[in-house]
């Protein structure tokens, strides 16, 4: 909605996103949001002049060619370059509405005669060039109409749907805007003399909006200050006051919207439907939001406006960016500028120690002698303080130094009492920590394999809280029927509400008899916890381990398991997983496991990667849960582990099952059973199919080109299927039978990337997005530093250097609890994969499915020994 600016704030059912132009002249534009098409779909690294964003969909006018791009997905807007009305036309100016786009021509081009200006419109209802006498300023789009700013007479002229907007009849003939910012159903301007004036029928459209959701207010009372600019969102309007540039809002919110910052200083505001965003004047520039639902606070600098090649005209100053890097030009090319308005005049009680001039706004100090506003009293109360210091000085000195050795003295006498009872204490955990020494002999595991050493381990493992088991049974209503959210092999999952009404998944193990191997089990993974730390890794907030019970906390993921939105009973959950969001949760998933495997320190082998375990928040990003079974040890060794095989049906690698060799690529053949899962909708063992196997159905039709042979029914296929295609045969190099022919995971994270970018129109993909990189901290940013400390062995210091890099991660991941041997494990998961009720049976047809498998592996890695078949034969 509104205009072009450096900011902007799409909207609609996957929630509001805020994209905005760098702060460094670069021009390029990063986005901050829960709408996953908007936020990985934003090219990185083109640069734009300015910003504007509809319902589900952001455009920048891009810098080099003049031409509008548009990401995100809605079905109206073409994303990339819409299709220019005139070839090589070159836009000035872009505004977007709730399902159009609107551009206003460079006057010198395309222009049929005389004094005209010409707009070029596309979407529903819109797609039409529409040529207008007179030349256009400013062009501002509501939800279905849009108005257009004339430069000479400052009026305004409106076209759209009349109907649905009832704006443009209400359109003020003679008056004159300085500026104006269309809305959901109004317009608002700034008239010359910078009073606001607005109209349109926002107040009747009270209606139309969700019932009892609605506050009080109406957006044609506007305030009486003076304003530099103001934006309109659905139904309310937000303006920069001249006096102090802080925000004021009148409209109709949401009930539960957050108000607007007071006392804040803003350069420029955007608004999307419920949602606001400005760009503080403070050297951060970091922007900060209010309204419905969305981030309060972003964590990029952003540009404060667009940049223009005139000179900065009268009540104007040129904005130089003083930001945190220093003085750095904030427009690119280097004759233009970015111009922003002059504050209006100094609040009461103050005076203008200097005016606007061509670098800097005005500059206000108050009086003092004359306070009447809390705001005078405090800023004069501090300076005379501030006074009372400096004439205080001299006494200072002489205080300071006479208590300069009472100081001395006390910190001395407390510095040898720190050391004595520190010297007790130590003696006191000395004697606990042979004692936990003692036990930790018979983990045999951790000691010898792990090397991990005990002062070490306490250190981490206190990471996680510890809860009582009544806290974690009052929390889950007693681990009633109704609070379990899941079942697993060895455990139950319950959503519990902790005291301070944080809801978490506590996740109960079921007790077995061999209590040790379980305690094991237990602290290795919560060990493994405290080394782990990515953004799509399911974080553990604490554990409770009293007497047999082992119970974990975590956070809640409130969309569940990719698999029960593939699989599940309820078949709406596998629409609503639209390609854009398949492919999200799968990139999400990859750079997970690519960081167990690439980044941390040792290497992690998950060993049960599967669609239960990518587990979906509430904004739709993946998280890998269920570290249970995994390893942590030299990467692709190539050494066959002595233990029996683990891992779920269907997704167990051929090799590691066959030969015992456990590598990354085990997790890599697991991530393509998961993708094929994606790409399909089938899971990993279907008996009511004749191929039971998804790998050997899919594999031979991928191969043969039939992409659409695979594609999940449920969903229409995407207007350009390249991208899936590509997904489709990443998949089929991760199910290759040798380990060594199977890509690495960050090779499959890059080409899902590229994919997804391709899925979603993106002209850059040669070049990965990197969508963690702007809203999370990147692993990429980490690689640098992880690669530094891999060269180096991994000792204990590097633990703690992660310690430090974890600040831009979220916390950490994941655990399961007992023990789990192979045949247990796929017995579970043949239950899992709706094998239930069937035994002989199925038994046979899995037999039979993998013994095709097989063969094709004998042909490529030699014949099993009888032990091996023995093996096969009893676990298959
Ligand atoms: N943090 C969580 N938030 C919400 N739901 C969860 C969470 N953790 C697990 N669940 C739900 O509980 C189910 C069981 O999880 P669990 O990890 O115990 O078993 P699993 O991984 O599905 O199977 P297995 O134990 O056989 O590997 C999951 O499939 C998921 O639906």
């Amino acid at each position: 909605l509104g205009s072009m600016g450096s900011i902007s704030v799409s909207y609609g059912e996957d929630g509001p996103v805020f994209c905005g132009l760098s702060s460094d002249g670069s021009h390029l534009v990063a986005c901050s949001g829960a709408d996953a098409s908007v936020v990985y779909g934003a090219p990185l690294r083109i640069p734009f002049l300015g910003l504007t964003a509809g319902d589900g969909f952001a455009c920048g006018l891009l810098l080099d060619t003049s031409q509008p791009y548009c990401w995100g997905s809605n079905s109206y807007v073409k994303i990339g370059v819409p299709q220019p009305m005139v070839e090589g036309v070159e836009y000035s100016m872009l505004s977007a509405g709730d399902n159009h786009l609107c551009a206003l021509r460079m006057p010198d081009k395309g222009i049929p005669h005389g004094d005209t200006s010409v707009i070029d419109c596309w979407g529903y209802n819109m797609t039409a060039t529409h040529v207008v006498a007179g030349a256009v300023s400013t062009i501002s789009a509501g939800s279905v109409f849009n108005c257009a700013l004339f430069s000479r007479n400052r009026t305004v002229f409106c076209w759209g749907d009349e109907t649905v907007s009832g704006v443009i009849g209400l359109a003020p003939r003679n008056v004159k805007f300085q500026s104006i910012g269309a809305g959901g159903y109004h317009v608002c301007g700034v008239l010359e003399n910078a009073q606001v004036f607005c109209w349109g029928r926002s107040l009747e459209m009270q209606q139309v909006s969700p019932t009892g959701a609605i506050g009080e207010g109406d957006v044609s009372i506007v305030p009486m200050d003076a304003m530099v600019s103001v934006v309109g969102g659905r139904f309310h309007a937000c303006g920069i006051r001249s006096l102090d540039h802080q925000v004021a809002c009148w409209g109709f919110q949401l009930q539960n919207s957050t108000s607007a910052p007071k006392g804040l200083r803003l350069y420029a505001i955007v608004a999307g439907d419920y949602f606001t965003c400005g760009v503080p004047a403070e050297t951060s520039m970091k922007p900060r939001c209010w309204g419905n639902s969305g981030p309060l606070a972003l964590p990029m600098a952003v540009s404060p406006g667009i940049c223009v090649s005139a000179a900065c005209s009268p009540g104007y100053y040129e904005y130089v960016n003083h930001g945190e890097l220093g003085g750095s030009k904030a427009c690119k090319p280097g004759n233009s500028r970015l111009c922003l308005p002059c504050s209006a005049a100094c609040p009461d009680n103050s005076y203008e120690s200097s005016p606007c001039n061509v670098t800097a706004d005005r500059v206000c100090q108050f009086d003092c002698s004359r306070c009447v506003s809390d705001e005078c009293w405090s800023y004069c109360t501090s300076r005379k303080q501030t006074n009372n210091h400096k004439s205080m000085d001299f006494q200072m000195h002489i205080f300071v130094a006479e208590i300069a050795f009472a100081i001395i003295l006390i910190f001395t006498v407390t510095a040898i009492a720190c050391l004595y009872v520190r010297h007790k204490l130590r003696d006191c955990r000395c004697s606990k920590s042979k004692l936990r020494m003692t036990k930790s002999t018979t983990y045999s595991f951790r000691k010898d394999n792990m090397k991990i050493q005990p002062d070490v381990e306490d250190l981490k493992i206190r990471r996680a809280q510890e809860f009582s088991y009544e806290e974690l049974e009052q929390a889950t209503d007693g681990f009633s029927e109704d609070s379990q959210v899941g079942k697993g092999s060895f455990s139950c999952v319950f959503r519990g509400i902790l005291r301070d009404g944080t809801v978490v998944a506590v996740k109960r193990a079921i007790k077995v008899s061999d209590a040790k191997k379980s305690s094991k089990e237990f602290h290795t993974e919560l060990d493994l916890l405290s080394r782990l730390n990515h953004a799509h890794l399911l974080d553990l907030l604490g554990y409770c381990e009293d007497g047999s019970e082992r119970l974990l906390v975590y956070e809640f993921m409130a969309h569940g398991s990719l698999y029960q939105h593939l699989h599940g009973k309820d078949s709406n959950l596998k629409k609503q997983l639209n390609w854009t969001r398949r492919v999200t949760i799968a990139v999400q998933a990859a750079r997970g496991i690519e960081y167990l495997h690439g980044y941390a320190c040792p290497p992690v082998i998950h060993r049960d990667i599967k669609s239960s375990n990518i587990l979906i928040d509430e904004d739709h990003n993946a998280r890998v849960a269920d570290f249970g079974l995994s390893i942590m040890g030299p990467v692709d060794s190539g050494t066959p582990l002595s233990e029996l095989p683990a891992g779920t049906l269907g997704y167990l690698d051929p090799e590691y099952y066959r030969l015992h060799y456990l590598t990354t690529k085990s997790d890599v053949y697991s991530f393509g059973v998961v993708l094929l899962e994606i790409l399909s909708g089938r899971k990993a063992i279907d008996m009511q199919l004749e191929e039971g196997n998804i790998v050997e159905w899919a594999a031979p039709l991928i191969k043969a080109g039939d992409i659409s042979g695979i594609l999940d029914p449920a969903l229409s296929p995407p207007s350009d299927p390249e991208a899936l295609k590509k997904i489709a045969a990443v998949a089929c190099k991760c199910v290759r039978m040798r380990g060594k022919d199977r890509p690495s995971m960050d090779k499959v994270t890059t080409s899902l990337e590229r994919a997804l970018a391709l899925l979603m129109g993106s002209p850059c993909i040669e070049q990965p997005i990197l969508p963690t990189e702007v809203v999370l901290g990147s692993s990429r940013m980490h690689k640098k530093v992880s690669q530094r400390s891999s060269n180096q062995s991994c000792s204990e210091n590097e633990l703690v250097d992660g310690d430090d890099q974890r600040i831009e991660y979220r916390a950490p991941s994941w655990i399961t609890f007992p023990s789990v041997t192979s045949s247990q494990r796929r017995k579970s998961s043949a239950s899992e994969a709706d094998l239930d009720g069937r035994t002989t049976t199925d038994g046979r047809n899995v037999g039979s499915s993998i013994g095709d498998g097989l063969r094709s592996l004998e042909e490529e890695i030699g014949p099993a020994s009888p032990q091996e078949n023995l093996y096969l034969q009893h676990n298959f």
